[in-house]
């Protein structure tokens, strides 16, 4: 990963004397931070909470360390693993060799999705010719809705106000194929199904993942926790580039003044040459000084989808999988985190419910009820074998609301300001709200900064 390329224009003896706050530490303020230390800025970080790593962190629970929810990564996803490789951290990721999805299928039957090495997307029709939760003619029906996506343009704003669910119907889908095919991609990939979900959003997604290359898909999945993956490792970058990383660090107000900023908390001013605002979309218009220009009345309507992991610890392992998705099922998709977390015996397994409204608010008693029953129905030595732990991990606004209309309501980076941008997954990067999308927000945040530092600094 190269640093922004512009060269800061230095007071006194050099561009460290330059600072740049980086309010935020989700993978979007982290990868702005060290994109601005590699280009010789004095980076100052500051986080609200008494951990770094925001929506994606890792917590120690009865001995387990445990992920706040499964994240998973694809191939096409290069701005994330460039930085992975950057913090020297890649290998905390176990990526397949080839796109290949264990599904497990109404009645307790197993098929998967798996591509060939054939080019885009040829590659992909033995998988669905062979896709069993799906009767032939539903598999042929796929075969042309997918044919009409590839032919669609993600850029074009018309497609933003549509929903996906429409315009499969219009292309011969039905609720077999939304249920047990389209479904099980929107949700992990746009936290939405597809009546929820912008078609534009989804064009991207289906043509960047799935239908242009032939490996863009191939799924990466963190062997390490979060913290262990990304978010300790990029303090360390920091701090090893001079930066400085302050958690209980809660930003309450930007003032510029001149073309500099003060950068207010409960009880400290920082005095800054240029703000990177990497928070959640309602803390940057509390925060943003008028002359900002955010567009507040359509980021108010960006909403947020919650994201609900059930965590479940068996005394004996039940599946031979690594990870799986269910149709047909209230689970989603489940993984195998016993290493990851640091069980020596027994299994754990975690599964993500995605657009989990109905399950934000269920008691933990009544999720254990459902998905113990449903991993025995897919697993049967679950059936007999005792569960010593079971817990729930709930983010109630894991991403904005990827729905028809979503796109348009998205703010640039740029804002009014010279000098204040902004960053975050939820920001226009053309990507959903993904950690790629945070990590693309962040090195687009800092090549802003550094060329208006290289245009100047005044007091
Ligand atoms: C459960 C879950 C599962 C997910 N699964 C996946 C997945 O499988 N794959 C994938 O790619 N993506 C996934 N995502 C989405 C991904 O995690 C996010 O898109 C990405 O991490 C967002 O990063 P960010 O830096 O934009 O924002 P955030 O991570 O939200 O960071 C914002 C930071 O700003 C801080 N902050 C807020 N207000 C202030 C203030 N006033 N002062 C100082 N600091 C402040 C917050 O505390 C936070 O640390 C998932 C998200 C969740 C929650």
């Amino acid at each position: 990963m190269t640093a922004p390329c512009a060269e800061p224009r230095a007071r006194g003896s050099g561009p460290r004397d330059v600072r740049v706050v980086v309010v935020g530490s989700g993978l979007a303020g982290l990868t702005a931070a060290c994109d601005l230390a590699d280009a010789g800025f004095a980076v100052t970080v500051l986080e609200a909470r008494s951990r770094l790593g925001g929506a994606t962190f890792s917590f120690q629970r009865d001995g387990l360390t445990v992920d706040n929810g499964q994240h998973v990564t694809l191939r096409c996803c290069t701005a994330y693993h460039a930085l992975l490789t950057r913090l020297g951290s890649a290998d905390g990721l176990e990526m397949q060799d080839r796109f290949r999805v264990p599904v497990l299928a109404p009645g307790g039957r197993f098929t998967e999705l798996r591509r060939t090495d054939a080019r885009a997307p040829l590659h992909l029709v033995p998988a669905i010719a062979r896709y069993a939760a799906l009767r032939p003619l539903d598999r042929l029906r796929v075969f042309r809705a997918a044919l009409a996506l590839r032919g669609l343009d993600p850029q074009d704003a018309s497609l933003d106000s549509l929903s996906f669910a429409d315009w499969l119907s219009r292309h011969g889908q039905n609720d077999a194929t939304l249920d047990r095919l389209w479904n099980l991609i929107t949700v992990a990939a746009l936290n939405g199904h597809a009546s929820d979900v912008s078609l534009a959003s989804a064009a991207m997604v289906f043509r960047t993942a799935l239908l242009e290359s032939a490996d863009g898909a191939d799924i990466g999945i963190p062997r390490w926790p979060l913290d262990d993956l990304h978010v300790r490792p990029a303090e360390k970058y920091l701090l090893e580039r001079h930066g400085q990383v302050r958690t209980h660090s809660t930003v309450r107000g930007i003032t510029p003044v001149r073309e500099r900023f003060l950068v207010r908390m409960d009880d400290e001013v920082l005095d800054a040459d240029a703000v990177v605002l990497a928070v959640p979309p309602e803390t940057a218009m509390r925060v943003a000084p008028g002359r900002a220009g955010l567009p507040e009345a359509r980021l108010t309507r960006l909403g947020a989808v919650p994201i609900v992991n059930v965590h479940v610890v068996y005394e004996r392992p039940v599946t031979d999988l690594t990870f799986a998705a269910a149709v047909s099922s209230p689970v989603q998709w489940l993984f195998d985190r016993t290493a990851a977390a640091g069980l020596t015996s027994g299994q754990y397994l975690a599964v993500s419910l995605s657009a989990a409204e109905t399950w934000l608010t269920t008691p933990a008693s009544a999720l254990r009820d459902v998905f113990l029953a449903e991993l025995a129905r897919f697993f049967p030595a679950a059936a007999t074998t005792p569960c010593s732990r079971f817990f729930v991990t709930r983010q109630r606004r894991a991403t904005f609301r990827q729905g028809p209309g979503s796109n348009s309501l998205r703010a640039a980076q740029r804002t009014a300001l010279p000098g204040l941008v902004l960053a975050g997954s939820w920001t226009a990067t053309g990507w959903p709200d993904t950690m790629e999308g945070a990590v693309r927000s962040g090195h687009r945040a800092a090549e802003l900064v550094a060329a208006h530092l290289a245009g100047g600094v005044s007091r």
